[in-house]
This record gives C-alpha cells, structure tokens and sequence, in this order.
C-alpha cells in the first residue's frame, strides 16, 4: 500500500530508480550471456527459479538476441517453432514451453557433463585474470599433496616472482632448446606476446608415483594437453560476470590499457571454448573454487 504521508514524486523517483537498476541487471545478465560467462542455461535455470529476478523479468525476445549467433529474424523464427509468445518473461514461461526451450538450448549448446575415466593429471584453464594463479596458489599452501607444476617462460619476472617458485624464467634460446629436447609436455606462446610451457618430467615423474598434478595453464596448451593425454581431468575456470573479470584485471594492476585490452580479446576466445572442458568452476570466492578443484582432481578412477 502507498505511504500516505510520501508525496507521490519521492515514490516516482524510487520507482524509477528501481527501473533503472533492474534493467542494468538485465543488462549484465545479457553481457554474461553473449562473453559466455554463463550458459543459456544457466540464464533460463535462474529466471525459472525466481521469477521476480532480472533473469526471471528478461523477456524471452532479449534472452534470444543475448546468444551469439541468434539475430531478430532467427530468434522469431524458433519462438514460433516452440510456440512461446515474444512478449513472455523467462520467469513466466509454462512447464510446456520451459522444455521446449531447454530441449532447443541442449541440441544446439550442449553444456560439458562429467566424463568418467579421468586421470590424476589436472589440468586448471580459464580467461586471463579470473583467479587461476591465485586459486592454484591456494591449492599449493592448503593441498600440498597436489603437485602445482611449474611452468618455463620467456616473459620478464613481476616484482615479487620467484625463479623456479613461480616460473622458470628462461630466454628464447633456452626455450627453443626446451622444445627440441623435447622436454616441454605443451607450450604455447600467450596472448600473442610470450612463450610458456610445463615441463615433462615432474609431471611424468609425480603420476607415476601415483600422484597428483596440476597445470595452470592457458587454453592452447590445454588442448595440447588432452591430444597427449585423452583422459587428462580439464577444469575450466569461470568468473562470477564479465564484468566481475573486467574489474579483476583492471585491479591486478599489472598490464598497460594496451595490454589488458589485448588479454580480454583472448578472453572472449577462451570463454567461448569453455565446452570443450570435463568441468566448469565458477571463482566467486578463492577458497570455494580452491576446494571444487581439488574435489574434481580426486573424482577420478586409477588411470593415469
Ligand atoms: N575469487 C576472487 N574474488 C576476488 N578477487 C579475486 C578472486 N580470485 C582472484 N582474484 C583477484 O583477481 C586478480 C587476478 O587473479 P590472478 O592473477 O590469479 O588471475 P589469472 O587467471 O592467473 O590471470 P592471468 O591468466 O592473466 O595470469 C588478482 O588481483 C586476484 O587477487
Ligand atoms: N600453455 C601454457 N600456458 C601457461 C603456462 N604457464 C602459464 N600459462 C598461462 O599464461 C598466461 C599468462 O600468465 P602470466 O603469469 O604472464 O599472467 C596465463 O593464462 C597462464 O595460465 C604453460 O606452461 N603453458
């Protein structure tokens, strides 16, 4: 009930303060959607769930267009095949129509299921500056009996980087020897600017005994990874919102504007690879994250 006592215009004024927040919600919520920070389904999960949130107030016309690749002539056409009028909100679907788009989502964007038969070599991947290093730091002081590999690089140390803590810190002559050798399980260069690689032999040395190892590494050299080993564990590492990841590497404060704008293109690649992953992990908070990994390292059978 209106407060008598309130002149109108302060209830206008909430009201449309009110309006605006939702929409910027709604807006985020789009963003998330087409940088695939979420799925389509994780989108319509949540506006099933709460029909009062942004996701359960988007219209099912603006969560259509919000996926790359559905333009307007597109989205009307599947609305029509499913039989869902364009002025229906995500949360005011009916049970009919919230199968159908759910069936629709799952032929075209499978989401990654467990895959059974993984082996002890874990391989920890994700966008730039959405927690990797800091959650595989947690795992090294909270979970010593993972082995954290570590990489070699031709990239100059940051203040504070330790040489054989944090990185083997090598020039390009060492690194093309490295590859010659064949001492390099994977090795990619990074971001169009340096060359990094896991070094074999603690790896083969650490699953032979039996143990665990994990790579923190980008995703060319995750893909590399599971062509070398099929039944390596590939945890895919995802930011709470893009907008979430755009504020953490800001706020790292360790690259220029050039830089950062260069690793977020990257970003967008990596994101949109994310199904090609035996699991996601979302890091809203380190120790959280920390503990799924490391759940997902031991849901393995003896293989490996
Ligand atoms: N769960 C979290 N909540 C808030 N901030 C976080 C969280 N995880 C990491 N951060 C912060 O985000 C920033 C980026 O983290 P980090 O350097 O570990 O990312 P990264 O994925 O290893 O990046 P890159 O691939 O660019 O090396 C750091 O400032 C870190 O402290
Ligand atoms: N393919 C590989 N990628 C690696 C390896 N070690 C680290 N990385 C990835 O590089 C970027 C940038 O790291 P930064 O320390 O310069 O910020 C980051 O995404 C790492 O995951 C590796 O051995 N192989």
């Amino acid at each position: 009930m209106a407060d008598s006592r309130r002149p109108p215009e302060v209830d206008r004024a909430a009201a449309s303060r009110r309006a605006v927040a939702a929409r910027r919600e709604r807006a985020a919520l789009k963003r998330d959607v087409s940088t695939r920070v979420i799925t389509p389904q994780e989108l319509l999960r949540r506006g099933l769930a709460d029909p009062l949130s942004a996701a359960g107030a988007m219209r099912v016309t603006e969560f259509l267009t919000a996926i790359p690749a559905i333009g307007e002539s597109k989205r009307d056409r599947i609305l029509t095949s499913l039989g869902i009028s364009p002025v229906k909100r995500l949360g005011g679907l009916g049970s009919r129509q919230r199968d159908a788009l759910r069936d629709y989502l799952d032929a075209r964007w499978p989401e990654p299921g467990p895959r059974e038969g993984r082996s002890r070599l874990v391989v920890l991947a994700g966008p730039t500056a959405v927690g990797k290093g800091t959650v595989a730091a947690y795992i090294k002081e909270h979970f010593p009996e993972i082995h954290l590999s570590v990489s070699a690089t031709t990239r100059a140390p940051r203040p504070g980087e330790v040489d054989g803590e944090h990185y083997y810190f090598v020039d390009d002559a060492e690194f093309d020897r490295l590859i010659a050798a064949g001492e390099l399980l994977e090795w990619a260069t990074v971001h169009n600017a340096h060359r990094y690689g896991t070094p074999r032999e603690p790896i083969d040395r650490v699953l032979a005994a039996g143990g665990t190892a994990l790579l923190e590494i980008d995703l060319q050299g995750a893909r590399q990874v599971r062509a070398a080993d099929p039944s390596a564990t590939l945890v895919f590492l995802l930011p709470p919102s893009w907008d979430e990841l755009v504020q953490r590497l800001v706020g790292r404060g360790t690259e220029d504007a050039e830089e950062r704008a260069r690793r977020l293109r990257t970003a967008r690649t990596e994101l949109a690879a994310q199904n090609e992953f035996d699991y996601r992990v979302v890091n809203d908070e380190v120790a959280r994250a920390a503990a799924e990994v490391v759940a997902l390292a031991a849901r393995r059978p003896d293989v490996g």
